[in-house]
């Protein structure tokens, strides 16, 4: 790197990829009825309660125990949607997990990666935009990034966008959905 403008291009982080108009707005439309129809439950970090309301299917990670535990099976309905977002990741992409979280106007989430039992993460955002920040601290300074997700859109996390740079939503101006699949990371031992 040369002089002080090279220091913080607003590059998007490595890894991060976004797709507008994933799906239809029938389907977004479908969609959001069946997430709000879940039992949508206040976010659980050990004591702590987020304000965000959601439901894990297949796995869930207990803050609490501080590991993941088996959650209610993948409701069929998410199937074709899910055979997507698989297409959409290339061979070999499995998705273990799907978290659906319903954010009310005034309520978004603080900054955070994602637990490391995951290894990519996929988004997709219904019913309001939203400015999906990214930041990482360089040296004593914080390199930043905002992807504005609109209704529809499925961006992915791999690579530094997902391991190095963590991500936070500001507080939503209108009431957003999201579905969320992951894919597992490798076993260690
Ligand atoms: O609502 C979203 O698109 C992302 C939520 C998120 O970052 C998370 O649940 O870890
Ligand atoms: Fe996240």
């Amino acid at each position: 790197m040369t002089g002080q403008l090279a220091l913080f291009p607003e590059d998007r982080p490595g890894g991060l990829q976004y797709a507008a108009e994933f799906i239809s707005p029938v389907l977004e439309h479908e969609l959001i009825g069946q997430v709000s129809a879940l039992p949508l439950q206040p976010f659980q970090f050990g004591a702590f309660e987020g304000k965000r309301r959601v439901a894990s299917f297949g796995l869930r990670y207990d803050y609490t125990l501080q590991r993941l535990r088996p959650a209610e099976p993948i409701p069929r309905w998410l199937d074709p949607l899910i055979e997507k977002v698989e297409a959409y990741g290339g061979p070999s992409t499995q998705i273990a997990q799907v978290l659906c979280t319903e954010y009310e106007v005034g309520v978004g989430i603080g900054w955070h990666r994602d637990k490391p039992h995951f290894d990519r993460i996929f988004g997709l955002s219904l019913g309001s935009p939203c400015k999906f920040r990214f930041r990482r601290e360089v040296g004593e300074k914080w390199q930043r990034y905002t992807l504005k997700t609109a209704p529809r859109s499925l961006y992915m996390m791999s690579g530094e966008s997902r391991r190095i740079w963590e991500h936070s939503i500001p507080a939503v101006e209108a009431p957003r959905y999201s579905i969320t699949f992951r894919t597992m990371a490798d076993r260690k031992s």
